[in-house]
């Protein structure tokens, strides 16, 4: 790990993530959480409708063409935007753990700026496990797996239930989420009786 804030450095009680038996295979699309997800659902015209795959271990890659509504500056990537790619591709990790975890911290490092329309390769990997907090690092490279590294980031996602979501959220959209039988499916991934 090589996170530089205290938060981010694994106890010494951590162990090594493993896993889950009914994890999505190697390769395996992951598919959106949530349709109106800003990083991954296809119901936001303007988000970065980011694709993960599994990966081998606990990892997985991903995908995110930067387009004009993501622009900072003339042509390039907002460094927002850029954070979000990277926290939804740790998110996704929630996939192969089987856990739902939220971003409790994420910190991140903008090596170099991004083109307007760069596909940006995203690989992120869960590194140590203590109780609910989840310790994990991803890297996004501009263009592909052997392009050079413009951004990256470390992480610690906190486990939850996923009352905290129906505690939480509003309640229009939760009540939309129940009785989405596509909605159910995908917490069901996670929790027998959500
Ligand atoms: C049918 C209904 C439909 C539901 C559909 C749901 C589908 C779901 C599927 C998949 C979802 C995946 C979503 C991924 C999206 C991409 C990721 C995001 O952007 S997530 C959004 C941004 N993040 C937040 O909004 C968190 C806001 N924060 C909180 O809610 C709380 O602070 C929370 C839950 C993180 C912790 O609160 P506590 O009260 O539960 O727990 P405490 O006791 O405070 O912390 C537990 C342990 O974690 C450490 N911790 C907490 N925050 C930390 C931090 N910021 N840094 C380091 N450690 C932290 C603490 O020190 C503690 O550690 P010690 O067990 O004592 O050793």
């Amino acid at each position: 790990m090589s996170g530089t804030s205290t938060g981010l450095m694994p106890p010494a009680d951590a162990v090594t993530p493993v896993r889950h038996p009914e994890a999505p295979a190697p390769g395996e699309l992951l598919g959106a959480h949530y349709g109106q997800c800003f990083g991954c659902g296809g119901g936001q015209p303007h988000g970065l409708q980011l694709e993960a795959r599994a990966g081998d271990g606990v990892s997985v890659t991903a995908e995110f063409t930067v387009r004009p509504a993501h622009q900072g500056a003339p042509g390039l990537a907002h460094g927002g935007v850029l954070a979000t790619a990277l926290d939804e591709t740790l998110g996704s990790l929630n996939w192969l753990l089987r856990v739902v975890s939220v971003t409790g911290r994420l910190e991140t490092d903008f090596l170099l700026p991004v083109p307007v329309d760069t596909v940006l390769y995203l690989e992120a990997e869960v590194t140590a496990v203590a109780g609910r907090k989840i310790y994990s690092t991803a890297t996004g490279r501009i263009g592909g797996p052997d392009g050079p590294v413009a951004v990256r980031a470390d992480a610690v996602f906190i486990e939850v239930k996923v009352d905290h979501f129906i505690e939480n959220g509003r309640p229009a959209e939760i009540r939309a989420a129940m009785n989405d039988p596509d909605q159910i499916r995908r917490v069901r991934a996670f929790e027998v009786n959500p």
